[in-house]
């Protein structure tokens, strides 16, 4: 089976405390992923803030360098050297989709506008009957359509509609990987399934792959096919998600899975941190330039030390 995309062994450094300064952060270390071509599928990020997840992806989408490895997005490196064609074949190909939709689109500017000037760049389209056809098709694959948008600017439509008008965007480059970061955490909770839903839809329907990058390990139990647990930078556990989450074997995973209260404990008052886990993962961490991934097989494997 050939590879969708294939981050090898990719790590991402950044100076800390200015461009001059000698000290860096390694943002993401040593990260290896392959996703293939021929099996959809939803690849979930989890970790806590500033666990390397939005470098991640700014690496996948070329928007960063990596500082050592490689991209390859159908075997072609991902980002520098590729300009002109190349470069609009990638973007239309692999598409992001932001946390907060009211950022990722321009007040002043119509949304409707924004889905013909796509259609028109990625598309080559030219005829406003073939431009609205695809608009409205790309809508309707949202759960929107075209005349439900016509002529409204961003503020006058809700959080839920808009995430789902910027996922309508990339569909109308006909994406096959959707790089979602939080896109559920800006929207208002009773929508937030609308929107997990639409995502894994959109892998059983029109075979998209979605990698989505998330705090929230209950909507990732919900859609992910495979899940990824980074802790500062580094991946401590990956593996089909009901797996790793139903039994996680990494003193981190375990502390995130400890941490989404149960409505029992919540309602007991039981709130106490998980001390010893807490610690155990500390310890990890201290140890992790001296640690590798081991395979415990069927896809699973965990960050152990030596
Ligand atoms: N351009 C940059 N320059 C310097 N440091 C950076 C830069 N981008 C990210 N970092 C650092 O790299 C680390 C990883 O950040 P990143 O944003 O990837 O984490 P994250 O897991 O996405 O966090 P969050 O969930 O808060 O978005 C952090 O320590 C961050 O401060």
């Amino acid at each position: 089976m050939s590879a969708l995309l294939e981050v090898d062994a990719v790590s991402k450094s950044f100076p800390m405390g200015g461009l001059l300064s000698r000290e860096q952060i390694e943002a993401v270390v040593d990260i290896d992923v392959t996703l293939l071509q021929d099996r959809p599928e939803i690849f979930t990020i989890v970790g806590e803030s500033g666990s390397g997840k939005t470098t991640l992806a700014r690496l996948i989408l070329g928007l960063e360098t990596p500082t050592r490895g490689e991209i390859r997005h159908l075997g072609q490196p991902v980002g520098a050297g590729r300009f002109g064609a190349q470069r609009h074949a990638f973007m239309s190909a692999v598409q992001p989709v932001f946390q907060n939709p009211f950022e990722a689109f321009n007040p002043l500017k119509r949304v409707d506008r924004y889905l013909a000037s796509t259609a028109r760049a990625f598309r080559s389209l030219t005829r406003r009957a073939e431009i609205e056809a695809a608009m409205d098709a790309a809508l309707v694959d949202v759960g929107l359509s075209l005349e439900e948008i016509r002529g409204r600017y961003p503020h006058e439509l809700s959080g839920g509609q808009l995430q789902r008008a910027a996922i309508a965007r990339a569909l109308v480059c006909e994406a096959r990987i959707l790089i979602a970061d939080e896109p559920v955490s800006m929207v208002d909770a009773s929508l937030r399934m609308a929107i997990v839903n639409l995502l894994r839809r959109l892998r059983d329907d029109k075979g998209v792959t979605v990698i989505y990058i998330t705090h929230d390990l209950a909507t990732a139990y919900y859609i992910s096919d495979r899940i990824m647990i980074m802790q500062k930078g580094r991946v401590v556990e990956t593996g089909p998600a009901r797996r790793v989450l139903n039994a996680p074997q990494h003193p981190y995973s375990r502390l995130l899975k400890a941490s989404v209260l149960s409505a029992a404990d919540a309602g007991q008052g039981n709130l106490a941190p998980a001390q010893d886990l807490f610690e155990a993962s500390q310890e990890a961490l201290e140890v992790a330039r001296d640690s590798r991934m081991i395979d415990l097989g069927e896809g699973h494997s965990v960050r152990r030390a030596g």
